[in-house]
Formats: structure tokens, C-alpha cells, sequence
């Protein structure tokens, strides 16, 4: 039996960074002479399997033009949306319904291409639509008290709870679909595999790397480098 085995990334690079309160998207922002951007499209590109990107940009979005990348033949851009689901669609609804679509944050360059193998094995498990790269919990998770956010209202099992990341590996039309069907029903999307499980799709959970971290506050930044300069001299022993 063939598989279809190319796939397409899907990074969406829409966001405005409110949380990283810096001049600029975060996506912009530079690590050891690089843009976040770049460092992830760098990551993505470095799987043989991986032949194409598709960046979901700002329609305001005025430092992409001037990025080295920018005229590369293995990527192309669409316009990104008013929230992080909108601009994944954007991109995924432009490729072939069998096509496979690895969506990955932009503000997440710390990704190994071990852990894109990793998940790109789940492209002959025809036991489930896709999966996703995934850290157990390791802390006692807390929930607060509706009313008094400072306050301990009880304590959540931490059994079987996992932190989703990205990538995010699903076939473009199921993925196309199921975001579709989440914004018309109103359903909450903040991440692919929430639209596929809403549509009754088996998602598989694939542990990653706890490195591969979303850059989200200013104190990111120096936990990124570190991590990127440890990817770096990985790849540079190989
Ligand atoms: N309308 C949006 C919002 C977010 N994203 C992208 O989705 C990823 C994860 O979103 P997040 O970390 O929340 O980025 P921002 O939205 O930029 O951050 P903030 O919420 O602090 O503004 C980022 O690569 C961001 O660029 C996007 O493509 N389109
Ligand atoms: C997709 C994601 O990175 C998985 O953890 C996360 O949901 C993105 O959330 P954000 O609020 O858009 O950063």
C-alpha cells in the first residue's frame, strides 16, 4: 500500500506578541543572528520529508517582505486571520484534501528534527487521523478559585494530563473541515488537535521534547537561546 508521504508545514506567524510586550511581533524578535521566524522555518525545512512551507502572515506584516527567505520556491504566504485558528485555516484550506499539513507555531524555533520524525511516523498509522507532539504534566496542577484567582479552589489530577505543543501533523481536508465546523459551532480553538477531537477524530498524544517551548513572555527569550545553541551543537556532532 503507497502512502502519500510529502508534507507541507503550516506556520502560523500572524500574531502580534502582546504577552512578549516588545517593539515588534515576537516572530521578529532575534536569537544568535536569526529571527524567531527563521530558526523555525530553519527547523521545519530540515526534514527531508518536509518539501513545502506555508507562512500565515499579518496582513499588516511588513518585515516578512525583507527576510532572506522571503522569495525562497519552497515557501509560499497567505493572509493570516484575526485569531491563531483563522490563519491555520487560511493556510491548510490552499492545499490538496490528502495532503498532509504540519502545523507549527512560529514562535516555537526549538524543534528537533528527531521529534518531526517522531510524529511523521504517524503517516502510516492509519489508527487515527494525526497526532501531536506532547510533555506530560509534571507539576501538581492547581485550579483557582473562580472569584479569587489568588486563591487554591482544589487541586486537578495530574493523571494522564499532557501539555500540548506543536507540530500538529493531520490530513488538510479532515483539519479544514474540523476548523470550520469549530468556528461555526462556536467551539473553543487553540490548537488543531481541539477542532479534529470536537469532530470525533482519534488524535494520538507523541512525547516530545519539553525544549520545544512557545516563546510567549520576555523571559523566554534567554531559555530559547539556550536551547537553540544546545540544537546547534547537536547537529553540529552529527
Ligand atoms: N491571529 C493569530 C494569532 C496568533 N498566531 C500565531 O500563533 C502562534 C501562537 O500564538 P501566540 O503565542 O499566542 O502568539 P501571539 O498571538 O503573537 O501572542 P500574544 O497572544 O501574546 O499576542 C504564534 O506563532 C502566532 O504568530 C497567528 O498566526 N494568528
Ligand atoms: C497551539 C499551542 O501552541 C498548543 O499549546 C497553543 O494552544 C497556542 O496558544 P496561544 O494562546 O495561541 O499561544
Amino acid at each position: 500500500m503507497s502512502f502519500n508521504l510529502s508534507v507541507t508545514a503550516v506556520v502560523p506567524a500572524a500574531g502580534i506578541g502582546t504577552r512578549m510586550q516588545a517593539g515588534k511581533p515576537k516572530q521578529y524578535l532575534e536569537i544568535a543572528g536569526k529571527t524567531i521566524l527563521e530558526h523555525t522555518l530553519n527547523a521545519l525545512m530540515a526534514h527531508p520529508l518536509v518539501n513545502h512551507t506555508i507562512i500565515a502572515a499579518h496582513p499588516d506584516d511588513t518585515i516578512l517582505p525583507t527576510l532572506p527567505f522571503y522569495k525562497k520556491s519552497w515557501l509560499s504566504v497567505v493572509q493570516g486571520g484575526s485569531e491563531r485558528a483563522h490563519s491555520v485555516l487560511n493556510a491548510v484550506s490552499t492545499l490538496p484534501e490528502t495532503a498532509w499539513a504540519l502545523v507549527h507555531d512560529a514562535a516555537r524555533p526549538c524543534l528537533s528534527v528527531d521529534d518531526i520524525g517522531k510524529l511523521l511516523a504517524l503517516m502510516k498509522d492509519e489508527s487515527v487521523a494525526g497526532g501531536i507532539l506532547a510533555t506530560p504534566v509534571r507539576d501538581t496542577m492547581k485550579r483557582a478559585h473562580p472569584t479569587k484567582s489568588q486563591i487554591v479552589s482544589h487541586t486537578e489530577s495530574r493523571e494522564s494530563l499532557w501539555h500540548a505543543l506543536t507540530p500538529q501533523l493531520f490530513k488538510a481536508g479532515e483539519l479544514t473541515h474540523a476548523i470550520q465546523a469549530g468556528l461555526t459551532s462556536g467551539t473553543l480553538i487553540t490548537d488543531e488537535a481541539s477542532a479534529m477531537e470536537a469532530v470525533g477524530h482519534q488524535v494520538k498524544l507523541v512525547a516530545g521534547n519539553p525544549a520545544n517551548i512557545k516563546i510567549t513572555h520576555p523571559e523566554d527569550l534567554p531559555l530559547a537561546a539556550f536551547y537553540l545553541s544546545q540544537l546547534a551543537q547537536q547537529h553540529n556532532k552529527e
